[in-house]
């Protein structure tokens, strides 16, 4: 009698794993597959008749083991357990019908799993059970799934020996077809994937229409496409190290007190429906339990918003500043390190929103560790807690509601992530019309189109909040729905529980503490949903930033560069062609160029010959696509970039003033120099003496890129600048095209001083200021026409003598005199 008593208790145990292991099996590849089919499809066997004929027999022997279990109830004591992992397994098995690919894991894995509960049951049952009428019938019922489930797993095991040779093969075959053609198999592969997706998807917004074109060509585009959402997510780890305190000893700190507080906290759920149930109790027995009340009030306060939620918070705080602050320093930083190709392709209000949005990722670390983590071991301790208080149903029950909350938030987030994508491309549109037409101020006015910009931002606007709407709209019915399941599973475990009570199992005050530990389970449970999807909104939010994040710049230093060091002046250009893209014609061709310390080297020639990409080039904001620039005879590219740029100065075509002071704004070419060192670079640019002129002379705002200025004035302070940084090398672009003759001629002035004993290229369209240079390059469509110097040049009576004599015929007095002096 003993051993059947223990033999009972075993093949309960056993049965209750098994369910348990069931269920969590069946979840977890529902995760998975929730984003893995769309690949799978492509590459994964089908399911054949034979599999589906076959888990349609396992699914029959179940079911006609429960019927037979249910019907000899009498016969065998505690059927409880059997029949829940009867009902549990027929489900798992059916659900693997619902699927048409990658159902290879989850077969194998159930075949594993009924083999490992069935054959224990199976042995036990015919030792002990061999005195019940249904003895029979049940040990037929319980070793067909055995014997039909071993040999689906024999087939399984074939299948996949036969799929990892398949998938070499093909991996042999697409690696020597890439080797000849430019991946055009990946390629199709990818269209069929977002084509398959495309048809699938159940969205009533349209991402296709507009969706960027560039969402498709990078990374966390394609995978937000394909739905490989665990490749997705892992492409986020690059935020860890922003997000995770290594090195910080107070976050650390907030961290461990947070940390303690949920373990407390956890504690103290349990403690105090347990402290009430005993109330129950002692009132039940009319005994006036007052020292419980005070105990049970003083669990509340502790347990409430004034006692560990409190501290907590307080805790959240540095956590929360600390991931904000490394995140946007992190993406700031790396959006200046990036290349001009980049900030020259993107527009600059969408850059600032990207980081922006980016920032919902500072929560990702307090939605996981503090929210995510702790609400899990809530209901781990709430599946021990009512397993033993009570029996293995109620802690199914409680199991069951919350795997079945977590699926349907999860299948039911996927039909809000368009909308919630959709949203955060809708905000940036907002941010990029504001930013153009406020930006652009002076243009929108000129052309009096303020009504076209203020309509095309009420449709930014609306489109947004439109997009907002969708997706709050659809948060609202998740939530409701969500909110209209908890009751009914709280409906199902009171029964469970009353049932219990009314079998004498349990007490009444067992029934009091499961109303009140209700309201603790139900938490974790709400958390558990919420969390998950405000943590795919925040992932969707920060997907651009990844984007920026995971953008490598095209200029970059080696990781062996070395400083430029004091800079003699001699620079080269040998062989240097580039071209802005693969698909442009090259900007420069085979250029070749020699300077010694202090020449003077003008580039000439028609608009768009490539002067300006030369420049860019000899800055390393690009980097030849052959040949080499030199500088004192180092590879540019084996040096630092900012060492490189310490040694140039430049004077653009279009300087930027920055919304300071004019005192600021010339010192920026070098933070520590002094009023006097800036004030004679002034009076050499001629312009110290219209300084102060204005009211608050050098402390005069120039406002945003220098529109309180004249284009003479702004010119004449970037030379300022340039004087005050003093560098070896020069670059002259169009200096002094935006000044009256009179002025002109006094920076020619001030220039001669500048440039001397520099190396300065000179960019000019008026030829008649380049007529002293020591070699004058003529450049056409990128490539050297002519070079020597002015004389030279003149004698040849080639491109330049035309381009001179053009000029010379526009404005004939000026250049007459220049020429002249030259002579
Ligand atoms: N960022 C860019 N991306 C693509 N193409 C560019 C870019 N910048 C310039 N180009 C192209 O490269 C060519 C050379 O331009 P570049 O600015 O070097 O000419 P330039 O001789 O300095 O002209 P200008 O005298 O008018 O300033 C032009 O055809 C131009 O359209």
């Amino acid at each position: 009698m003993m051993l059947m008593a223990t033999t009972e208790q075993v093949l309960q145990h056993l049965q209750f794993a098994a369910s348990v292991t069931t269920l969590l099996f069946t979840f977890s590849s529902f995760l998975v597959n929730h984003g893995y089919s769309t690949i799978e499809k492509t590459f994964g066997p089908r399911i054949s008749a034979v599999i589906v004929g076959s888990i349609g027999c396992i699914v029959a022997y179940y079911v006609t083991q429960a019927i037979i279990v249910f019907q000899g109830r009498h016969e065998l004591v505690q059927i409880q357990d059997r029949l829940m992992l009867l009902v549990i397994l027929s489900l798992a098995w059916s659900s693997l019908l619902t699927r048409t690919h990658s159902w290879l894991p989850e077969l194998t894995g159930l075949c594993v799993i009924s083999l490992v509960s069935g054959i224990p049951v199976l042995v036990l049952d015919t030792i002990y059970r061999t005195r019940y009428a249904t003895y029979q019938a049940l040990l037929v019922a319980e070793s067909l799934p055995l014997v039909h489930g071993g040999a689906v797993l024999v087939y399984c095991l074939i299948v996949y020996l036969r799929l990892r040779r398949t998938r070499a093969k093909l991996a042999e075959e697409t690696r020597s077809s890439l080797s000849n053609s430019d991946s055009s198999i990946a390629s199709e592969r990818y269209r069929d994937h977002c084509s398959n997706l495309d048809s699938e998807s159940d969205s009533d917004t349209d991402i296709s229409d507009d969706e960027d074109e560039e969402d498709l060509d990078t990374r966390i585009g394609e995978l937000r496409k394909s739905g490989h959402w665990i490749d997705y997510l892992s492409d986020f780890k690059v935020f860890l190290p922003f997000l995770i305190p290594r090195k910080n000893i107070k976050v650390q700190l907030c961290f461990l007190v947070c940390v303690l507080c949920l373990i407390t906290d956890r504690v103290l759920n349990v403690l105090v429906p347990t402290q009430l149930g005993s109330i129950a109790n002692k009132l039940f027995t009319q005994e006036l339990a007052l020292s419980d009340l005070g105990i049970y009030f003083a669990l509340n306060i502790l347990h409430g918003q004034s006692g560990l939620e409190m501290l907590m918070s307080l805790a959240k705080i540095p956590i929360q500043q600390f991931s904000y602050r490394q995140l946007t320093n992190a993406a700031f930083s790396h959006v200046m390190d990036l290349t001009m190709e980049f900030h020259s392709e993107r527009d600059s209000a969408e850059v600032m929103k990207s980081i922006e949005q980016g920032a919902a990722l500072t929560n990702v670390l307090e939605t996981s560790f503090l929210e995510i983590a702790p609400a899990v071991i809530d209901l781990f301790v709430a599946f021990v807690l009512l397993y033993l208080k009570f029996n293995s149903l109620a802690a199914m029950c409680m199991l069951i509601a919350t795997l079945t909350f977590l699926s349907l938030e999860v299948a039911a987030s996927r039909w809000n992530i368009d909308n919630r994508r959709q949203l955060t491309k809708a905000e940036r549109g907002e941010a990029r019309v504001m930013h153009q037409a406020i930006q652009g101020w002076l243009t929108v006015s000129s052309f009096n189109m303020f009504a076209y910009e203020k309509c095309r931002f009420a449709e930014a606007v609306d489109k947004h909040l439109t997009a907002k709407r969708k997706w709050s709209c659809r948060d609202v019915y998740l939530t409701g729905l969500m909110e209209a399941c908890f009751p009914a599973s709280f409906v199902v475990l009171a029964c469970v529980v009353a049932h219990e009570v009314s079998q004498g199992r349990a007490s009444p005050g067992d029934f009091v503490f499961l109303i009140q530990y209700w309201d603790y389970l139900i938490w974790p449970i709400k958390y558990l949903t919420k969390d998950y999807r405000w943590l795919i909104a925040d992932l969707i939010d920060a997907e651009r930033l990844l984007d920026l994040l995971t953008t490598k710049p095209t200029v970059s230093d080696k990781c062996d560069a070395f400083d430029l060091g004091p800079v003699q002046g001699y620079v080269e250009f040998e062989d240097a062609c580039f071209s802005y893209n693969n698909k442009r014609e090259p900007a420069v061709r085979d250029i070749n160029i020699s300077a010694a310390p202090g020449a003077i080297i003008a580039l000439v020639g028609t608009t768009g010959a490539g002067k300006s990409s030369l420049v860019k080039l000899l800055l390393r904001h690009y980097d030849v696509t052959s040949g080499r620039v030199k500088i004192d005879g180092h590879d540019i590219r084996d040096v630092t970039k900012g060492s490189l740029r310490n040694s140039i100065g430049i004077v653009p075509q279009n300087p930027i003033l920055f919304n300071a002071s004019i005192m600021d704004n010339i010192r920026y070419a070098k933070l520590d120099a002094s009023d006097e060192e800036v004030h004679r670079a002034c009076q050499a640019a001629a312009i110290h003496d219209k300084i102060l002129s204005f009211a608050q002379g050098y402390q005069t705002k120039v406002g945003e890129q220098g529109v309180k200025l004249s284009g003479g004035e702004v010119q004449r302070l970037a030379i300022a600048r340039a004087i005050v940084k003093s560098p070896p090398i020069l670059i002259l672009d169009e200096a002094t095209s935006a000044v009256d003759t009179e002025t002109e001629a006094k920076i020619q002035e001030a220039l001669k001083h500048l440039i001397k004993d520099r190396t300065t290229f000179v960019i000019a369209h008026r030829l008649s200021t380049v007529v002293n240079a020591d070699r004058i390059f003529v450049l056409d469509n990128g490539s050297i026409a002519e070079s020597g110097t002015h004389r030279e040049l003149l004698e040849k009576q080639g491109r330049y003598y035309n381009l001179w004599n053009t000029q010379l015929h526009e404005n004939e007095d000026p250049m007459m005199i220049n020429l002249e002096s030259t002579d």
